[in-house]
């Protein structure tokens, strides 16, 4: 199965742990991984930090459609996208179109507590982080689940156990989808 799986895409709210969970699937699965946060920043010279502070919200989810049109393009890989990356319709349609796309969903006290001490989310640093996230969470949960192939709750299961059920899921879903494999399986 796993010579076979095309690219995983993981989407989710800030905390939800995509960029802790891709890095272990992508070690598990033998696959290069990619953050895309981390690309921006590596195609920009500057971290996420100064190019909102430089360029905007808008100026930054610019960089972020190009990063996610090439990186979905890339073949195989695991990627853990940033929490708006769903945002634009454009990036929306490579990451459904491209890959399996695995929304790890993550309710607010999980998110708050783990990006309460990380200063590196720009759209945070705001006097009420939980009212923001709230916010962003009623505006982008609906989208995540649009582009998902793959919902996976997230909150108190370690990451080591995220990754063995999201492999599980991933081998069911390649099943259920991939009729030749099948075929050639029986
Ligand atoms: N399943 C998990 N259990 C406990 N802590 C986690 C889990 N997933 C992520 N974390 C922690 O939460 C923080 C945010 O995780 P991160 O992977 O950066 O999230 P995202 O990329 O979705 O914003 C990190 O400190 C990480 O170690
Ligand atoms: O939710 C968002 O809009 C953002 C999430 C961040 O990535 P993580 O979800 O990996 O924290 C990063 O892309 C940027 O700070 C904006
Ligand atoms: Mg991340």
């Amino acid at each position: 199965m796993v010579q076979e799986l095309p690219s995983v895409f993981l989407v989710g709210p800030m905390g939800a742990g995509k960029t802790t969970i891709g890095k272990l699937l992508a070690k598990q699965l033998g696959r290069t991984f990619v953050d895309s946060d981390w690309y921006i920043e590596s195609q920009t010279g500057a971290d996420i930090a100064w190019i909102f502070a430089k360029e905007g919200e808008a100026g930054f989810r610019e960089r972020e459609t190009r990063a996610i049109d090439e990186l979905t393009q890339a073949p195989q890989i695991v990627l853990a996208t940033g929490g708006g990356a769903v945002l634009a319709a454009e990036n929306r349609e490579f990451l459904r179109q491209r890959g399996i796309v695995v929304y790890l969903n993550a309710p607010v006290d999980v998110q708050m507590a783990r990006t309460s001490k990380d200063k590196s989310r720009p759209l945070l640093q705001q006097p009420n982080p939980r009212k923001i996230l709230q916010d962003l969470y009623s505006i982008r949960d609906p989208l995540y689940r649009q582009v998902a192939h793959i919902i996976m709750p997230t909150g108190h299961t370690y990451p080591r156990h995220m990754v063995s059920q999201l492999m599980q899921q991933l081998n069911a879903f390649f099943d259920c989808t991939d009729t030749t494999s099948k075929d050639n399986k029986e």
